[in-house]
């Protein structure tokens, strides 16, 4: 379970050279706050640039924040601390594999880094390699890999430590309607009780995704939490029956 209150982040950004150099300051998250449960898909929803993607990297402890703070399964979050790293699997926008290596000895490499045996960790690969449907793939080397193949060898290594709480930055882009299908089934069964009831947290701009996928949508608009609760909810509190105007009118009202 993650629980997120208050978070807030600013970036000093620059810009100009020499005498014309200048700074300002962008408030990227003001006030975030939701929780997200195990056994449930929770999706941030919102525009380019609301907050997404840093908020998911404060949660990830890949950033500090200003203020708030991030509680996973009940221990804080601390940026760069390895405390609640285990307990987290995390797929970011940058795919980030390393290119000469298998898609094998990727998803291997993170479990020993995770500290688990070779062995553990080839046999965790095999059996990702499985669900995932990407067996074909596994001693291939990652340099030429299409999107979709990129995504699942990035998947199973952020699940390869078998993750309580799987956190997704916009899993889906680049991905085809079949990859983007294929993605959700998968997800539908981590949720699930034989999936092991993960709590899982993805940030996305797409409506369809939020309505077919998730339990739990935060709205977040400027940084901010402006609106959650179910599809079914939300579309309630907007008085609309289309979720896309629910949407337009909770983030921009
Ligand atoms: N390292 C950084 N330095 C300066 N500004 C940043 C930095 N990272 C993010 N920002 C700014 O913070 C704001 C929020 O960015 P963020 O990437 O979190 O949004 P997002 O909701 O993920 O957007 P998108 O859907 O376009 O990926 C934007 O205005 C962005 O330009």
């Amino acid at each position: 379970m993650i629980i997120v209150e208050q978070l807030s982040k600013q970036f000093v950004r620059e810009a100009g050279l020499g005498w014309r150099r200048s700074k300002s300051v962008v408030q990227a998250v003001k006030d975030i706050h939701f929780s997200a449960a195990d056994g449930e898909v929770t999706g941030l929803l919102g525009a380019n640039g609301a907050g997404k993607t840093t908020t998911l990297r404060m949660i990830a402890a890949l950033l500090p924040a200003d203020s708030g703070r991030v509680l996973v399964d009940g221990v804080q979050v601390e940026a760069g601390k390895q405390a609640t790293q285990a307990r987290m699997g995390v797929l970011s926008d940058a795919r980030g594999l390393y290119p000469r290596l298998s898609a094998r000895e990727n998803i291997a490499y993170y479990g020993v880094l995770h500290g688990m045996s070779h062995d553990e960790a080839n046999a965790r690969a095999t059996a990702l390699a499985d669900a995932l449907d990407m067996r074909a793939l596994m001693e291939r080397r990652c340099e030429g890999f299409s999107q979709g193949e990129k995504m699942k060898t990035a998947l199973a290594r952020a699940l390869v430590h078998d993750p309580q709480n799987i956190i997704l930055d916009e899993p889906t882009n680049g991905l085809d309607v079949l990859a983007t299908r294929a993605l959700r089934e998968f997800l539908a069964w981590l949720k699930s009780p034989a999936g092991g009831s993960k709590c899982i947290l993805f940030s996305t701009h797409i409506m369809q995704e939020v309505e077919r996928l998730c339990d739990h949508v935060v709205i977040v608009a400027g940084g901010e939490t402006v609106a959650q609760g179910t599809v079914a909810g939300l579309l309630d509190q907007a008085a609309e029956s289309n979720f896309e105007d629910a949407f337009v009118k909770l983030a921009f009202a």
